[in-house]
């Protein structure tokens, strides 16, 4: 019946569509379901729309998600698909994430234009990038490299580059394997010279508070170190109380039952940057986020954060 199809919210962008349609296959094989039990509904954000200045500009990260939100809440769509590192830390009244897709490859991948390393490009290059992590990092290691906006979905960004725009760009592995352009990344940037935006590589599901069917269904797909090493990730977030305008980076990593830690905090001109490192119980994934987030904002000093955010 027309009723029983489950619709999944997403944006339109070629990666998102990916994903929801990763997020369709794992819950057609999970509960034996054909792909007519599933519709994916195409919702256009805010963030969609803005392409001529920094997010950080416009407002920050819920430009990705509040229409899809929207619909979740009103009823026109059952569950909505995001990247993990698009949502903000506070949901809308009335919604969850209820499940996280086993994480893909966390780290940034760098292409350039006619060097294959960040650190061939001439001095005084342009790098096109709209992420303040990523300028931030760069400059770190950089500090002669212009940056330049680089607004735009994955595609938009690989357009600009052809064109000559910018010398070279940086964009999350988990992206460009999703869309099968995996061997277009020329460079895969280290972990700890390079750390991911928190949330990176990661799928997560939303979902209504309280939908018993849907709750149990994704539930099905929900990958348990995934799940903890985002709720770490989160909380370390939610306690830098982090926007758009603050550079800040990390991962968490699971194995069996600990759970390892790893931030960093940035000025946007990457020359000063503070480091924090926390290990545990998995069971402690948020208490380790949270603590490592007071920690790095005491280290930092009030005075890291005055200038610019
Ligand atoms: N902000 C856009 C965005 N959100 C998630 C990804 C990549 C996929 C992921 O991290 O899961 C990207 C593109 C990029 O940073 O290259």
């Amino acid at each position: 019946m027309q009723t029983d199809v489950v619709r999944i919210g997403t944006r339109g962008s070629a990666l998102a569509l990916a994903q929801a349609a990763e997020t369709r296959a794992r819950l057609m094989a999970a509960h034996g379901l054909p792909e007519e039990a599933f519709e994916i509904v195409v919702i256009r954000t805010t963030g969609d729309r803005i392409q001529d200045r920094p997010l950080s500009e416009a407002g920050g990260k819920g430009l990705f998600t509040r229409e899809i939100e929207e619909a979740l809440r009103n009823g026109r769509i059952d569950l909505a698909v995001h990247s993990s590192k698009d949502m903000p830390t506070v949901l809308p009244e009335g919604l969850e994430l209820a499940a996280f897709l086993e994480r893909e490859d966390v780290r940034d991948a760098f292409m350039g234009r006619e060097v294959s390393r960040l650190k061939e490009l001439p001095r005084g290059a342009k790098l096109g990038t709209s992420s303040l992590r990523r300028q931030a990092l760069t400059l770190r290691l950089r500090p002669d490299l212009k940056v330049e906006s680089f607004r735009g979905n994955v595609q938009t960004r690989l357009r600009k580059l052809e064109e000559g725009v910018a010398e070279g760009t940086l964009l999350a592995l988990a992206g460009l394997k999703r869309l099968k352009l995996e061997h277009l990344a020329s460079e895969i940037m280290d972990i700890a010279e390079f750390p991911p935006a928190l949330g990176q590589g990661a799928i997560c599901i939303e979902t209504r508070q309280g939908d018993e069917r849907i709750g149990q269904m994704v539930a099905a797909i929900h990958h348990e170190a995934t799940g903890a090493a985002l709720i770490c990730e989160r909380a370390f977030l939610a306690a830098l109380d982090g926007s758009c305008r603050t550079p800040i980076a990390g991962h968490a990593t699971v194995e069996a039952d600990r759970i390892r830690f790893s931030g960093m905090i940035l000025t946007p001109d990457g020359s000063q940057a503070h480091r924090i490192e926390r290990e545990g119980s998995v069971r402690d994934a948020v208490n380790i986020g949270t603590e490592a987030g007071a920690r790095i904002r005491e280290q930092a000093g009030s005075q890291f954060f005055a200038g610019w955010s």
